[in-house]
């Protein structure tokens, strides 16, 4: 295990970088690149004796749904923020320990991705738990910042850069110009909602019931933003409402495309709305260089056509849109001298 020695404290240190979103947390190790991708999802056992975690991360995920009377699988994160503080705390801690291999290390410093939109108190909520998990320091740095770090835009320069995150629980609109934002959004609306039409539109036109991880499978096959963006069909297995019997049905891409059309368009007036009050210098820069999309979102099939054709500026998909963010955190992580400037308190 390569590290990196700590010059203040004089021991060798592992300093992460965390993405700690909605759907998927990812972690960087400084000096070892991106070395933890797992969903932000924790097994939990609950008796008389109170809650015990059983499984973290992939693991965790197989449960959603599939578990007996007293065993829930809790998603810690919702909207982008902390909705269970002590399962968050406790799922940083198990991610924590598995990037160092269990070693005590000296408390590493951390770096730790937030939305725009949180409050002071949800930001405090962030540090505090990560501070319980281990970190001796905590640092702050918005998604957006971080995404467009990690997209290779010249964020320090005098000329503005349109970066539109679009993650499990949000979405993100932010202009980023000379180290700063000058202008966000935060839109409640992400991959999660889509899910949730998905299961809804099943429900209303088969009266059948699938779960979020079938309905997130459907959106990511064959779901879309834009029409004959994908061509195609699945077959799902449920439970039919009215008999209780288990059934199959198939559903189409276009079908998928009108059931989570009222997100897709979420985020669309999202980013309108940023457009049209981002002030005129920086709009015109943004009419020459475009915007980058970033996060799981930017996946959807069609939906860079449809942003392309809504607003007529250049589009670009960011590459491995899902680590995007984790990727900019860690290089803000390897040079901290010049990136401080970045963080927020
Ligand atoms: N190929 C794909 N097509 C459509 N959506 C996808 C695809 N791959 C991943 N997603 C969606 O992207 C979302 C996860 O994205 P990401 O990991 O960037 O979010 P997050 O950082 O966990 O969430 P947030 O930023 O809201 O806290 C999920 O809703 C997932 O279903």
């Amino acid at each position: 295990m390569s590290k990196v020695f700590d010059k203040a404290l004089g021991y060798f240190s592992n300093d992460l970088a965390i993405d700690l979103g909605t759907a998927n947390t990812l972690v960087y190790v400084k000096g070892k690149g991106i070395m933890l991708d797992e969903p932000s999802v924790v097994a939990v056992k609950e008796d008389s004796r109170g809650k015990k975690v059983l499984a973290v991360g992939h693991e965790a995920k197989k449960m959603l749904g599939r578990t007996p009377g007293n065993i829930v699988a809790i998603r810690p994160m919702k909207d982008g923020v902390i909705a269970d503080f002590e399962i968050t705390e406790a799922m940083l801690r198990h991610f924590i320990s598995k990037v160092h291999n269990s070693r005590r290390l000296v408390r590493p410093r951390i770096i730790i991705c937030v939305p725009t939109g949180i409050t002071q108190v949800e930001k405090r909520a962030v540090k505090e738990s990560a501070q319980s998990a281990g970190a001796r320091e905590v640092y702050l740095i918005e998604e957006p910042m971080a995404a467009a770090i990690g997209a290779g835009l010249p964020i320090t320069e005098p000329t503005s850069n349109m970066v539109v995150d679009i993650g499990g629980g949000t979405t993100e609109v932010a202009v980023i110009s000379l180290a700063g934002i000058v202008y966000s959004k935060s839109v409640r609306v992400g991959g999660d909602k889509m899910d949730e039409a998905i299961m809804q539109y099943v429900k209303r036109k088969y009266n059948m019931l699938i779960g979020e991880s079938t309905a997130e499978i459907v959106k990511k096959t064959i779901g879309s933003a834009f029409p004959n963006a994908i061509d195609g069909s699945m077959d799902l297995k449920g439970r039919d409402l009215v008999t209780g019997i288990p059934q199959n049905i198939t559903i189409t891409s276009e079908e998928v495309r009108k059931a989570i059309a009222e997100q897709v368009d979420a985020i669309l007036q999202g980013v309108r709305i940023a457009l049209e009050q981002t002030p005129p210098e920086l709009a015109a820069d943004i009419v020459d260089r475009g915007i980058v999309i970033t996060g799981g979102g930017a996946l959807l099939h069609g939906l860079d056509q449809l942003l392309r054709e809504e607003t007529r500026l250049p589009i670009t998909v960011v590459d491995e849109p899902l680590k995007a963010v984790v990727r900019g955190s860690g290089i803000a992580l390897d040079d901290l001298d010049t990136y401080r400037e970045v963080c927020v308190d």
